[in-house]
């Protein structure tokens, strides 16, 4: 059996999903699907050993790698030397073209936390990036405003971040086989755009996130080193920056670095991904992994003190970029939201500036000159902090585990705010919208996971909120219903959103992720 697209072929499809990219995802199918999904299923296995009282740590069998002070990751790319201002978002038109002309040094072109991966935004947005590449985009909104991207020299590197390995792609068939959306991803970028970046000076660069293990990371890179061999490029032309965003990798970065050493760019710190591998990891281990209140777990808890502070060590003692993570907040019309939106984002690049990231995440082009400000007082004349080895920094598997050192409390405002969240969250996603602002900050897949999860864990542990009420199957579904009643519009328009946010909200058994249901119900 060949591979098969299974999608609609619109306009111009055929330039993304072209002869060589399909006998490419065909090859890295065949050649790593098996492990993909057996690595799935080693995830699923360790989360049952926590369960039982196992514990997450420093791993045995990989000491030797942490102790070898001689490794280095490979030097930076070109476009990737300076990151004081990395811009995320999706690859629509218009945001393509106001990303690249943000002023950020970088710009994550993103098919993960903030893309639903419909398939008119799969191959579309490979359409996008293509014709920002090759300086041929261009958009008009339907009130006129004409869209064009700037000089070269004042444009973003784009770095493409793929689906995460979790994810199948329904539209592409490898004989017979539902494909990986990462793979997917990569390849389709890699054939249509890779070569154009590296004739532009700079390469095809890529984000990898939600990884679980080193073992993860070197399934990446085989299918580096199968792809650049296939298509005759020489080894380490692809770099990857890696998000730890997850419990167990955060004891596994130095592997992580090392499995990647000739493709890597460095680590970033994905936070909201993060407090949802806490969750989602010890769930089933009651008050002692319990975190309050969404809102009131911030960036300087112990155990996320710990896990940045670990990171930018890490990286710094292997040569690797740091990246700092991204704050929520958005711009608001209301002036004193607003001014206290970019006071939080202020404080939050400053600490991260102060503790050694060579740069940092924002959600919104107008978050771009506060994050430069801020790293350029730090900076100086240098492009980065990678002289920066803070070796005064010694973290403990137990200041990892340290949850419950987290304050707050678990407030009838908090439930309701997570149900709200995660049902506007999820009406955008299945309508095919992957970040939108609700309450003013920015929600993507990480952070409606994040909403979802606490319920799920609250419910599990019979929490009693603040107004003495028990988190209960119950309680969360009429608040549901009170949630969605104060809702604009038609409440037809949020029932495929309520039918799986109580799926994955309360229903006993913990779906792995939010967006594995919902993709079923898409076209
Ligand atoms: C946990 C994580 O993984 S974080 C990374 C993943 N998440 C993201 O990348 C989210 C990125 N941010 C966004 O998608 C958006 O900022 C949103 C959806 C939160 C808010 O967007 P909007 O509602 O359009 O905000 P707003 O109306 O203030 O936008 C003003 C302008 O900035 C543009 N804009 C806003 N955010 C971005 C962005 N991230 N990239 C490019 N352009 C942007 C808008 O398109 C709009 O352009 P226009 O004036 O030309 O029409
Ligand atoms: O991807 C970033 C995160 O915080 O999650
Ligand atoms: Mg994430």
């Amino acid at each position: 059996m060949a591979v098969e697209v299974t999608g609609p072929l619109h306009e111009r499809y055929d330039e993304i999903l072209s002869e060589r990219a399909l006998e490419l995802i065909g090859l890295l199918h065949r050649e790593l699907n098996q492990r993909r999904l057996a690595l799935l299923e080693r995830r699923r296995a360790r989360v049952e050993e926590i369960a039982a009282g196992g514990s997450l740590g420093f791993l045995a069998e990989t000491a030797a790698v942490r102790e070898d002070p001689d490794w280095r990751v490979a030097a930076p790319a070109p476009g990737l030397v300076d990151r004081r201002v990395e811009i995320t978002g999706p690859t629509d038109r218009k945001m393509t073209i106001n990303a690249l002309n943000s002023g950020a040094k970088v710009w994550l072109a993103d098919h993960e936390d903030a893309n639903t991966p419909l398939w008119e935004n799969v191959v579309g947005g490979q359409l996008n990036l293509l014709d920002a590449i090759t300086r041929s985009i261009d958009f008009t909104s339907e009130a006129g405003k004409a869209y064009t991207l700037k000089p070269d020299d004042e444009l973003a590197t784009i770095v493409v971040r793929p689906r995460g390995w979790h994810l199948p792609e329904k539209h592409i068939l490898v004989d017979g086989e539902r494909t990986s959306g990462a793979l997917v991803d990569f390849a389709l970028y890699l054939v249509a755009s890779g070569q154009r970046q590296l004739d532009r000076g700079q390469g095809p660069y890529f984000y990898l996130p939600k990884m679980e293990s080193h073992l993860e990371a070197r399934l990446w890179n085989d299918a580096f080193v199968l792809a650049q061999d296939f298509l005759g490029i020489p080894r380490g032309t692809i770099r990857a920056t890696v998000l730890i965003e997850t419990f167990p990798a955060a004891f596994e970065m130095e592997e992580i670095l090392y499995e990647l050493r000739e493709h890597s760019a460095g680590l970033n710190a994905g936070r909201w991904d993060f407090m949802f591998s806490v969750i989602k990891t010890y769930r089933t281990r009651g008050a002692d992994f319990q975190l309050p209140d969404r809102n009131s777990v911030t960036m300087t808890v112990p155990f996320m003190r710990a896990y940045t502070e670990l990171l930018v060590r890490t990286c710094h003692q292997r040569g690797a970029h740091a990246i700092g993570g991204m704050a929520a907040f958005i711009p608001s019309k209301d002036p004193a939201v607003n001014e206290q939106a970019f006071a939080k984002v202020e404080a939050d690049k400053r600490r991260e500036a102060g503790d050694g990231f060579d740069g940092s995440w924002v959600a919104h082009p107008g978050m771009v000159d506060t994050c430069r400000r801020v790293f350029d007082e730090v900076l100086g004349d240098e492009p980065n902090q990678l002289g920066k080895l803070r070796e005064d920094v010694q973290v403990t598997a137990d200041q990892l585990l340290d949850v419950a050192a987290t304050p707050g409390e678990v407030t009838e405002a908090g439930l309701r705010n997570n149900i709200s969240v995660a049902v506007q969250y999820l009406t955008a996603w299945l309508e095919g919208t992957g970040a939108v602002g609700i309450f003013n900050l920015m929600e993507d897949a990480a952070t409606a996971e994040i909403s979802r999860s606490q319920i799920w864990q609250w419910r599990q542990n019979a929490v009693v909120l603040d107004t003495g009420r028990t988190v209960t199957t119950e309680l969360v579904t009429e608040l549901a219903d009170e949630e969605i009643a104060k809702l604009d519009g038609d409440p037809a328009r949020y029932q495929a959103a309520r039918e799986t946010f109580l799926e994955v909200a309360i229903a006993d058994e913990y779906a792995d992720f939010l967006t594995l249901p919902a993709y079923e119900r898409m076209p």
